[in-house]
């Protein structure tokens, strides 16, 4: 099973994940982008902010999301897989940069992942106030620079997405605590 760990940066989807993964080790946890030798290359380029082009950035994306399937993910089907980010992120990013088509991004998206959509997705949704004391303990990359304004629009895509694709899915209060975040993963995927 396939399961995307999915929200807007700071939201704490990292810290749930290693929650998890000490209670779990036999999760296999993975993220995007970064999660191959290939995506960690790519990872680079993209924090750093040096792509002009929104559509070289999103295929660069896109590039490294194909290469996680096949490495990370194919060969680990029978297994419990959760990744940090995934396509959701893709399609929310993307459509918050503008100039995209969400029939395009979700016929994009599918290509990169020979149509194997994941099976679940918990998405984490955070308010400006949380968003902002987060965001302010930390050095922010490129794609957090650019305001709490862009994040959130990011953070309605993403809900509008997952809503419009169907997808099962469990919606987190990012704000709650983190143990009690943490339980209500654990039921949710009855682990
Ligand atoms: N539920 C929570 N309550 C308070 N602080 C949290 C919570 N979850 C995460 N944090 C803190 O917020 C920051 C960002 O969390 P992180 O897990 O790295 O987010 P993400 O992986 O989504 O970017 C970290 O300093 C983390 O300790
Ligand atoms: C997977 C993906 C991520 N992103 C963005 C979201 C993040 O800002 C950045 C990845 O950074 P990352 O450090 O993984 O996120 P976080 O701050 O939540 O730990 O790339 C896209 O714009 N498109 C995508 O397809």
């Amino acid at each position: 099973m396939v399961v995307l760990f999915e929200g807007i940066d700071t939201c704490g989807k990292s810290t749930q994940l290693e929650l998890l993964k000490q209670k779990h080790p036999e999760i296999i946890t993975t993220k995007e982008p970064g999660g191959t030798a290939f995506g960690i290359k790519a990872r680079e380029i993209l924090l750093e902010s040096s792509i002009i082009s929104k559509r070289a950035e999103l295929l660069l994306f896109l590039a490294d999301r194909a290469e996680h399937y096949e490495e990370v993910v194919q060969p680990n089907q029978d297994k419990l897989i959760i990744s940090d980010r995934g396509f959701i992120s893709g399609i929310g990013y993307a459509l918050a940069n503008g100039d995209f088509e969400l029939d395009d991004l979700i016929m994009l998206n599918k290509f990169a992942l020979q149509g194997n959509l994941p099976d679940k997705v918990i998405l984490f949704l955070t308010d400006i106030q949380t968003l902002q004391e987060r965001l302010g303990g930390k050095d922010l990359d490129g794609i957090e620079q650019r305001g709490l304004e862009y994040l959130l629009s990011v953070q309605e895509h993403m809900r509008q997405t997952v809503l419009t694709l169907g997808i099962p899915h469990l919606f987190i209060d990012a704000c709650d605590s983190i143990e009690n975040i943490h339980q209500t993963i654990l039921t949710y995927l009855k682990v």
